[in-house]
């Protein structure tokens, strides 16, 4: 095996003469340990550093490196290339014998005997290389060879000649090139020189060098040639060398992508569509008369009788998009804080369009999440409907569908009957009935096998007439009238409104948006035309306190063409409080005690009258009893609430009764209401408060979803006359009921989410008039209570818009000592609460 190459430095390479100085030597130097082509390295040269000059390849692969042994013996007459490797031998005998001859001459001088030529060769050819430095680095060194073919290559012309030329390069400088053939001819050369130096004599071998000499002349003209363009490869290869720097180590710059621009503006609402994004902005002092909104001045004088003087903000921009004109009309979504006088700003515009027509159609929906609402907003439209009903205008007819009826009740009562002579009509009639009586001995069904409620007279036909011109509904009982109600059709509905919009769309309630929006679409050519303006079809009016911007929860509604009006306040995607809003925290510190706070602050300081017209009204109240808490209305109604039982068990024969009898008149100069978790939490706690403020006794009232529709109805007439003034309530009045002068609202247990927080504390300082929310937070609370409702301890935690900032309040100094008596008595209170409940469960 042969020695693995290592390259010499490139400052000896550097300095090594060109071996074109000693063309000849060369061949001499095959005794020298061979080397067969070395273990080359590929050298990266970029294709464009590498120009028209020379063609590198890019990587060899590493050679295999043979054993002498794995070579068998060639026959050289048969091998050309043996021939001329042979040459080298020859030009080495030739060398030896003009030696011979010096040292014959040397040796006649000196008397030595070495002229016989029989020294031995190996000392001879050490000695020769010892002499030779100059030769030895160019056998020793690879690249000089690398080189040359390079510089050959480029030297080439093309095609065959380049090739040929190519192999004379290759071969020429044998003791390189041909490296690893090498070891056949130094046998060969054994073989042949051997007899020679033993039997042949001077002549012989002359005859055979001379012979040689003929065939290979060409070949060594060649070497010659091969040398001289070494040498010019070596100069070129030099002045690589100098650029090699830049040229072979391609670290030039690579080509680089664009650096990415990162967009660093900040977030908007952009990803909306044009109408979310843009909304209409209207100041909160905005004021116009009505008169200037497009109402007539007759109606206008009525409206102000109600109370409706002015048009509010939300009103001045809703109207003039509401109201008959021949441009642009689409649909209106609104996003106003509570009490912002919103219901008015639909309830005009549709109002004044229905009392245009003639016939009484259903013309318009509204839908709303709860029957106290659907109550409220009636008593609205009914004001309204009179201030219309002027010069000639139809007296719109309110029609409400809730669920506190029997369905058959419900339905005489938005539908007439009536009987219409139609001998055709009849046929179809009785071939219906007919398939009705097949249909109930068979499993079939026919949803559409509508026969009316009644049954017609001989050759008459059952007709249907809508006996309303609004239908105030909640959703869940709107799609049983659709599905269920004979003649019940939704064909001339011309408005839609959708109030506390975030509520119902958020909820399913048997999917009725999907049912009315679907019967909404179809309709009699004509039956949707507005009588005052050349519209036709649907107009949607979509509002809330709390408007969702949720595209997936507004796609449902399928508006056209719609606008986004904000009181300004409201920005985009927030919660915006009344201005004249005032809110306070209370801390408290022992949870286990908190009714005695809530005691606390109903006697405190703080329970004052807000606004000028309620200070007037007296710091005291008479000990009354309002007719809805009368103990024998509570005992007639099964779902009766616990402000009942409140009352009725102030019996004259318990020790509560005769507290109260014992009482001074209470003192409460303004109205509270109260919101707690559950329902349950709110008769309980209302209880409670009867027994530890007896004095207050008299005055509260509880409110809940499972009380009964006309006792919730006699409870808030009794609020608003002021007869009641402390309403403990859950969730269920937290949205959209207008309590009349309410001046506090207490959260005695916080609500469930920032949106809650808006509602519950905005049935107070609405319309313009001030108002105070009071929260009672516990130590586990406060963190949640501060971030998410109060906006404090960060940016951007909490969505509510206020004027100013949720005031800490302590009720007394050392409030925390409620003392014992205090504590002793509240426990008392507590078990008798117990018996109570078991005696009632019994
Ligand atoms: N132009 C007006 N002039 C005087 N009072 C008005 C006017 N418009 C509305 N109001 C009164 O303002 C109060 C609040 O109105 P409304 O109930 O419509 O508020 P809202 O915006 O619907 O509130 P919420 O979001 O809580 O339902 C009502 O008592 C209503 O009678």
């Amino acid at each position: 095996m042969y020695n693995r190459y290592i390259p010499p430095a490139k400052e000896q390479r550097a300095a090594a003469p060109p071996p074109v100085s000693a063309p000849a030597p060369a061949p001499a130097r095959a005794p020298v340990h061979p080397i067969p082509n070395p273990v080359t390295y590929a050298r990266f040269v970029p294709a464009h550093a590498a120009g028209d000059r020379v063609q590198r390849p890019t990587a060899e692969p590493k050679r295999i490196v043979f054993d002498d042994a794995d070579f068998p013996p060639i026959d050289p007459s048969k091998s050309k290339r043996t021939d001329e490797e042979l040459f080298g031998k020859i030009e080495e005998k030739k060398e030896k014998k003009s030696r011979s001859k010096e040292s014959k001459v040397r040796t006649k001088g000196d008397g030595s005997v070495e002229g016989d030529g029989k020294e031995p060769k190996p000392k001879k050819r050490k000695d020769k290389t010892k002499e030779d430095g100059e030769t030895e680095v160019d056998v020793k060194e690879p690249k000089p060879k690398k080189r040359k073919r390079d510089a050959t290559e480029q030297a080439a012309p093309s095609g065959q000649e380049s090739a040929n030329e190519q192999d004379a390069v290759d071969e020429a400088p044998e003791p390189v090139t041909a490296a690893d053939e090498k070891p056949k001819s130094k046998r060969e050369k054994k073989k042949k020189i051997k007899p020679q130096d033993s039997n042949l004599d001077a002549n012989a071998v002359d005859a055979d060098t001379d012979d040689i000499r003929k065939r290979h002349k060409a070949v060594f003209a060649k070497v010659e040639k091969a040398l001289q363009s070494k040498n010019q490869s070596q100069d070129a290869n030099e002045e690589d060398d100098e650029a090699e720097p830049e040229v072979e180590h391609g670290l030039e710059p690579l080509p680089q992508p664009e650096p990415v621009v990162f967009d660093e503006s900040k977030l908007t609402y952009e990803t909306l569509p044009p109408w979310l994004a843009s909304p209409v902005r209207v100041g909160p002092d905005t004021s116009q008369a009505f008169t200037e909104l497009g109402i007539a001045p007759e109606s206008a004088k009525i409206l102000e009788s109600k109370g409706f003087k002015d048009a509010f903000a939300v009103q001045t921009a809703v109207l003039p998009l509401l109201m008959p004109s021949p441009d642009r009309q689409g649909d209106v979504v609104v996003a106003a804080p509570t009490g912002s006088g919103k219901t008015l700003s639909y309830v005009l515009p549709m109002v004044h369009d229905i009392s245009k027509g003639r016939i009484t159609r259903l013309r318009a929906l509204i839908v709303l999440p709860t029957r106290d609402l659907v109550h409220q907003v009636q008593v609205a439209i009914e004001a309204c409907a009179a201030a219309f009903a002027v010069n000639g205008g139809k007296r719109v007819k309110i029609g409400t569908a809730m669920g506190n009826k029997v369905f058959r009740e419900e339905q005489s009562a938005i539908l007439a009957e009536e009987q219409r002579y139609d001998p055709e009509g009849y046929e179809k009639y009785l071939q219906k009935q007919e398939r009705f009586v097949n249909l109930q001995d068979s499993d079939e069904e026919d949803d559409n096998l509508d026969l009316g409620r009644s049954q017609p007279l001989p050759y008459h036909v059952t007709a249907h007439a809508s006996k309303v011109d609004v239908l105030i509904c909640t959703p869940g009982r709107l799609v049983e009238h659709v599905s269920k109600t004979p003649g019940f059709t939704l064909d001339y509905v011309r408005w839609l409104i959708v109030d506390e919009a975030d509520k119902l769309l958020g909820q399913d309630f048997q999917q009725w948006l999907n049912i009315v929006t679907d019967k909404l679409r179809s309709g009699r050519p004509g039956a949707r035309d507005f009588p005052a303006s050349n519209k036709t079809g649907v107009r949607k009016v979509i509002l809330s306190a709390t408007m969702t911007r949720d595209l997936s929860l507004l796609n449902g509604l399928k508006l056209s063409r719609p606008q986004l009006i904000v009181v300004e306040g409201t920005k985009a995607g927030e919660q915006s409080l009344p201005a004249l809003l005032k809110e306070f925290a209370i801390k408290v510190r022992e949870p286990s005690l908190k009714p005695l706070y809530l005691v606390d602050l109903l006697h405190s300081k703080y329970m004052v009258a807000v606004n000028p017209d309620t200070a007037t009204d007296g710091a005291s109240v008479e000990l009354e009893r309002s007719d809805s808490e009368s103990s024998s209305d509570s005992s007639s109604d099964p779902d009766s609430d616990s402000d009942s039982d409140s009352d009725s068990s102030a019996t004259s024969s318990s020790p509560a009764k005769q507290q109260q009898r014992a009482t001074p008149t209470p003192t409460l100069p303004t109205t509270v209401l109260i919101f707690t978790k559950s329902n349950e939490a709110a008769l309980r706690l209302s209880r409670l408060l009867a027994l530890l403020a007896p004095d207050l006794a008299p005055l509260i009232g509880t409110l809940t979803s499972s009380t009964k529709t006309s006792r919730r109805a006699r409870t808030l007439r009794a609020f608003a006359q002021r007869k009641i003034r402390v309403l403990v309530a859950s969730d269920l009045v937290s949205r959209g009921i207008d309590l009349l002068h309410l001046e506090h609202v207490v959260n005695y247990d916080l609500p469930i989410s920032a949106t809650s927080y808006v509602h519950r504390v905005g049935r107070t300082a609405r319309a313009g008039r001030g108002g105070c929310a009071w929260s009672l937070v516990e130590f586990a609370e406060g963190r949640r209570f501060w971030r998410e409702f109060a906006g404090e301890g960060g940016e951007g935690v909490s969505r509510i818009v206020r004027a100013g900032k949720v005031e800490r309040v302590r009720l007394a100094e050392g409030e925390e000592e409620f003392g014992e008596e205090r504590v002793r008595v509240y426990e008392e209170a507590l078990g008798r609460l117990q018996r109570e409940a078991g005696e009632g469960r019994r």
